[in-house]
């Protein structure tokens, strides 16, 4: 990445506004002096890794409910606190009057209220996220859908699948008048059609969340809430350029892992619905575009000499994250340079992109947060569903009759593939793994040199999911299913996260329903006899595991994550309580159960 093209990410910053509300729009120009736009007032030189990249502006109101997300810690204290429902609440009153009442508001010290006035304010001046959202029943919602799970032969096992099926009404919302109306006193953001939420703090629609709801949506024979998930989505991409994280306003500074073109197919497949298609085309190449340009794309010259081009997560964000400010600004404490803060709060932001929040993947010093370096890996999964939706893309402008598109798509996925190969197949280990960019490795330009010794080699389940989309190779699927056996990632309840127990949620011992799912369905699109009957044991586990939380429990809960050493125990770990609903986990059992079904006389109790 050449110093020209960083600069112009630095020069549209107003002065006149706080450090917190400064912000660089992506298409901002670049004659501005670059020194005069240090944020930190630090000369560059004195940072020993500096934050480079674009800035997408938040809004005053999640500027403002940040500070009451801060007050609301220092009164209430940490027990049981969680910022994001601080950045949730929307205004009574136009943001100035409410901002008055709070500043009017009597405060110690240390920027505590009384807990009592503060309630009193938040009472007179707020309204819950609750008050957002209207439950509605989904249009195409039956008790027992015709043809529902004809593979299930297990009565028990019936009855709870219908029971999951039910909690698509639990989760199905639409988003209030009020907020279509003043869409500024909220930070949900007005999206048109019906959602399904993942559930409990997660109130509004995710990204890739959706990926996994829609499987169980089409399971449930809702064609019409799935496309209706999906026509929000390409709403996203016509207002933003991208997927955001959520709808919300605080997420509209990066995505998330892009399965809109995976959604797509899957409706398509069972609906053959041609006007989705075409609404859907112009949408995923704009996607596609995002991924593949700016600060998203990075070029490596392999050991052969040939160029490749790979994708990375990159937060257009380099300040503590507004669901968890309070949080991310303790993580940076430590940090006293500013323009070394900005660097950790990109990378955590970044980190939020990929979906694995957090992890040691993407971690230096597994124990220490402030080591993240999201920005300077390659990642297998990203690049696998970017692979995907080029081959998607290909398929849907093919069936568009646009012909040229399908062949420009189909050519891209052949370079991703090659890339691939060259960067992240390790033949020996039987796996892909994430490769780390090196700022001091031997680079020509903005071109990085691949360097074998810079393969992550940590067992991730990640480095299995291009078994998601390359299972046409038998020989390959048949490695690397041996090489997941031998893994240690396969347990009692599934398969878990990484081997590393670093009480960070998206590592061991926890398992999440689409790394079961993508997984899984690899092995079985592999037509190998063996890799099915893998899969099919990783996914009774799972199925066995959600279905005694679910009965055991005495709460009839579906969760976010499951310890998968234990049969019977859900996940923990994280920033935030273990949560129930849950939009992705209903979705996986019930296309699990879809697709193998349950005997009479299997006992769906662990065993
Ligand atoms: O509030 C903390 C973080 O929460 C989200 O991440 C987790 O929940 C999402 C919804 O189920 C899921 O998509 C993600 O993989 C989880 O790690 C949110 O996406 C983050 O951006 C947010 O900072």
């Amino acid at each position: 990445m050449s110093d020209a093209y960083r600069w112009q990410w630095n020069c549209n910053e107003d002065k006149d506004l706080s450090h917190r509300e400064r912000t660089i729009p992506l298409d901002c120009a670049s004659e501005i002096d670059p020194s005069a736009m240090d944020v930190s007032a630090e000369p560059a030189h004195s940072c020993k890794l500096s934050d480079h990249g674009p800035v997408v502006p938040t809004t005053p109101l999640v500027i403002f409910l940040e500070r009451i997300q801060e007050t609301a810690l220092k009164t209430f204290g940490p027990m049981k606190f969680d910022p994001k429902l601080y950045v949730d609440l929307s205004l009574k009153f136009d943001l100035p009057i409410v901002k008055q009442a709070f500043n009017d508001l009597a405060k110690t010290a240390n920027g505590s209220v009384l807990p009592s006035d503060f309630n009193d304010f938040l009472n007179k001046y707020m309204n819950g996220a609750e008050k957002d959202l209207e439950y509605v029943k989904p249009i195409d919602f039956i008790a027992e859908p015709e043809g529902f799970l004809p593979k299930v032969a297990h009565q028990g096992v019936k009855n709870w699948a219908l029971e999951v099926h039910s909690l698509w009404k639990n989760l199905s919302r639409k988003v209030s008048d009020k907020v279509l109306k003043h869409s500024e006193l909220h930070t949900l953001l007005p999206l048109k059609h019906p959602v399904i939420i993942p559930g409990s703090r997660f109130q509004e629609v995710y990204y890739w969340d959706s990926y996994w709801v829609i499987r169980g949506l089409l399971t449930s024979k809702m064609y019409e809430t799935a496309k209706g998930i999906i026509f929000n989505l390409i709403d996203l991409i016509e207002t933003y350029g991208y997927v955001l994280n959520g709808a919300r306003a605080y997420y509209t500074n990066r995505s998330q892992p892009p399965l809109l073109s995976s959604m797509v197919i899957e409706v398509y497949k069972q609906t053959h619905d041609m006007d989705l298609v075409k609404k859907a085309l112009p949408a995923l190449i704009k996607e596609h575009k995002f991924w593949n340009s700016g600060i998203h794309v990075v070029a490596i010259e392999d050991a052969q000499g040939t160029i490749h081009n790979l994708s990375r997560y990159y937060a257009m964000w380099n300040k503590p994250r507004p669901e968890s400010f309070t949080i991310d600004t303790e993580t940076a404490i430590k940090i006293l340079k500013n323009c070394e803060k900005e660097k950790v709060y990109r990378e955590i932001a970044s980190a939020a992109e990929s979906g694995w929040d957090f992890s040691t993947r993407w971690m230096k010093d597994t124990s220490d947060l402030t080591t993240l370096s999201t920005t300077m890996i390659l990642p297998v999964d990203l690049n696998t569903f970017i692979y995907k939706m080029e081959l998607d893309i290909s398929f849907l402008a093919k069936v568009s009759g646009k012909t040229s598109d399908s062949l420009q798509f189909k050519e891209a996925s052949k370079a991703r593939k090659k890339a691939m190969d060259a960067v992240f197949w390790n033949k020996e280990k039987g796996q892909w793994f994430d490769y780390w960019l090196d700022p001091d490795s031997n680079r020509k330009e903005d071109v990085y040199t691949w360097d074998a010794k810079y393969q992550n080699q940590d067992i991730f389940a990640s480095n299995f999911i291009p078994l998601w989309v390359r299972f046409q190779d038998k020989t390959l699927v048949k490695k690397v299913a041996q090489s997941l056996q031998s893994s240690g990632l396969i347990r009692a309840a599934g398969v878990a996260t990484s081997l590393t127990n670093s009480s960070q949620q998206w590592d061991f011992p926890n398992g999440w329903a689409p790394l079961q799912h993508m997984i899984v369905e690899g092995l079985v699109l592999s037509g190998s006899e063996e890799a099915k009957l893998l899969a099919k044991d990783i996914a009774i586990k799972w199925i066995r595991t959600n279905y005694v939380v679910y009965k055991n429990k005495n709460v009839n809960a579906m969760h976010e994550k499951y310890d998968v050493t234990k049969c019977g125990e859900f996940g923990g770990g994280g920033e935030y309580v273990p949560q129930t609903g849950f939009g992705w986990s209903n979705g996986v059992v019930l296309a699990f159960l879809e697709e193998f079904g349950w005997a009479q006389d299997l006992d769906p109790q662990c065993q």
